[in-house]
């Protein structure tokens, strides 16, 4: 396997119980900061980079814990914070099938994250142990990938502390974007079965996604480049390798923000995440060079999220500016699957996943083509909805998604007997967007390869890609109180159930607005409400939003 370095690759078997001597003798090496509290919540464990040591360290005992329960399956650890300002990070765990931790593992991490004394870090590990019936003699295999931030090299060296602790054969992948560790997690796990991923390695995902794209896109030499803004994060590295394997008469890019190392840079005014939540240009850009109609996208700092945007008149203009966000990808996609679906003869059902924050333009869209799921925040509920069709698109407005084909579609697809050479080339078309399109989990590179595909197959710009239908005006707003808990939410997060008489003051204030929805949600990765609004006319906007702000203030100083 051509990974980049295996630590240590002699297995230590454990006998009957924990090394207990061991675990504590590496835990005096990272000890936990007093009156700290860490939450396994759903970006993983996620903070300021100075606290989380110990974190770390623990974590790399779970995930030795978590491939022992699993028969020593190889499970991944991913060092990152996304999104977040450079001096943040986070580790979130990868399951088996490349696939985020099985929620039944969540609070015990949280658990093991806040035991503040060696001894009650032992007994947690113990009651991990108990709960999940793990056998320790059985072996235990980690992957460990971290993005570029400065404080990955010595929380990398955290976790591997703790997988040594627990004799974890433990697999360096270096430099990673997050779906890049999810591929090798299930490349490894699958190599040399029937249901083989792929090769598992970097240039292995490369290969891969661009003998796929090769297949599905002509020569053609009247295509502008692709402007890509980095975040000047991990995304840049990656697609500086991804071009490698992409002939520029097939497809060429122009990658922005690609300051990897400058400190400070990492998502700073850049990125899925500022394009979206400001809905604007990365900072500087109007500076460039840049045209109407040029087709520009934004990855986040892990590069698992995309959006695209484009200019309709001049770069100085904010009027200018229109974004393709998660919701315009997922119509993109759902749209052209439908119709290669069809026209390959064979009965598939696809679906559609979305979120409350999913603009209600795009839920009329797709209801109108597709049979359309709404979930929880969060990816691993939209990932798991998805499974429920035979090709379930799933995307968050803010640019984090994929497709997934159910095995037994991969398989009709693989199969099939065409009745015309029009089904015949459909046919071979869906099996080459099944090796483009990252299943794992929401992919920046992969997503990017997939929408121009559709582009270039339809002949179009983002103007027509953005014909599909007009958003609604929206916005989120973030709100700052006491106890965010004390808000509870139902019917995927869109009505609250506490505090009592909250959801119907809101009511009342929407019912006041033209197609005006809003909903209140606790977030979970910040400590704050979030209030989410959208309408038809642009001026009652902000009206409705602080109006409801408004609410959550009042109610939250009443609790
Ligand atoms: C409105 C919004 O964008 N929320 C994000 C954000 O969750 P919150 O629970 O809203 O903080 O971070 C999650 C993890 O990255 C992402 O899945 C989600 O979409
Ligand atoms: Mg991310």
């Amino acid at each position: 396997m051509a990974l980049p370095s295996t630590i240590q690759a002699a297995q230590a078997h454990l006998g009957e119980g924990l090394p207990t001597s061991l675990i504590a003798a590496a835990s005096q090496q990272h000890p936990k900061p007093i009156n700290q509290t860490f939450t396994y919540g759903t970006a993983g464990l996620r903070t300021r980079a100075d606290i989380l040591d110990s974190t770390c360290f623990r974590v790399g005992l779970i995930g030795a814990l978590r491939s022992k329960k699993l028969k020593g399956k190889t499970i991944g650890l991913m060092v990152t914070a996304s999104h977040n300002p450079e001096q943040d990070n986070g580790v979130k765990m990868v399951d088996p099938r490349g696939e985020m931790l099985e929620a039944t593992w969540e609070p015990f991490c949280t658990q093991v994250a806040n035991a503040s004394t060696d001894e009650e870090l032992i007994a947690s590990l113990e009651k991990i142990i108990s709960h999940f019936k793990i056998d320790l003699s059985a072996p235990a295999s980690v992957i460990v990938g971290y993005d570029t931030r400065p404080s990955c090299k010595q929380l990398v060296q955290a976790i591997i502390d703790g997988l040594s602790a627990l004799g974890a054969h433990t697999i360096d992948a270096g430099l990673k974007t997050t779906p890049q560790l999810h591929y090798l997690v299930k490349c490894i796990n699958t190599e040399g079965t029937p249901e083989s991923y792929g090769e598992p390695s970097e240039q292995g995902y490369y290969r891969k996604l661009a003998a796929a794209f090769l297949k599905l896109v002509p020569a053609s030499s009247d295509v502008p480049p692709l402007v890509v803004d980095c975040a000047n994060g991990v995304g840049a590295y990656a697609l500086t390798n991804l071009i490698k394997y992409l002939p520029e008469d097939r497809i060429a890019f122009r990658p922005m923000r690609t300051s990897t190392t400058t400190p400070g840079a990492l998502n700073n005014n850049c990125g899925a995440d500022y394009v979206k939540t400001n809905q604007c240009l990365p900072a500087g850009f109007e500076k460039e060079n840049l045209q109407p109609g040029e087709r520009f996208c934004s990855f986040d700092g892990d590069a698992d999220r995309i959006v695209y945007y484009y200019l309709t008149g001049p770069a100085s203009s904010k009027d200018s500016f229109r974004l393709l966000d998660g919701d315009k990808i997922a119509s993109l996609a759902a749209g052209y699957l439908s119709e290669l679906v069809t026209a390959a003869g064979i009965e598939l059902e696809l679906g559609c996943v979305q979120t409350a924050y999913a603009n209600g333009s795009s839920t009329k869209y797709l209801k109108q083509r597709a049979p359309v799921t709404c979930t929880p925040t969060g990816v691993k509920h939209l990932h798991h909805a998805a499974e429920a069709y035979d090709i379930g698109v799933y995307f968050e407005a803010n640019g984090h998604g994929t497709v997934l084909f159910s095995p037994s579609a991969q398989r009709k697809i693989k199969e099939a007997t065409p009745n015309s050479p029009a089904a015949q080339t459909a046919l071979e078309q869906l099996g080459a967007l099944v090796d483009l399109i990252n299943q794992t989990v929401g992919d920046a590179l992969s997503d990017m390869l997939l929408v121009e595909v559709i582009l270039r197959t339809r002949q179009w710009g983002p103007a027509e890609w953005d014909g599909a239908y007009e958003d609604l005006p929206n916005k989120i707003l973030k709100v700052n109180v006491k106890d965010r808990f004390m808000f509870k939410t139902e019917d995927a997060e869109r009505r609250l159930t506490s505090p009592p008489g909250l959801q119907e003051r809101i009511d009342e204030l929407v019912g006041k607005y033209k197609d005006a929805r809003s909903f209140v949600r606790p977030s979970g990765t910040e400590d704050c409400v979030r209030v989410y609004a959208e309408c038809a006319i642009a001026s009652e906007l902000a009206p409705l939003a602080n109006g409801v702000a408004k609410l959550v203030s009042d109610y939250a100083a009443l609790g």
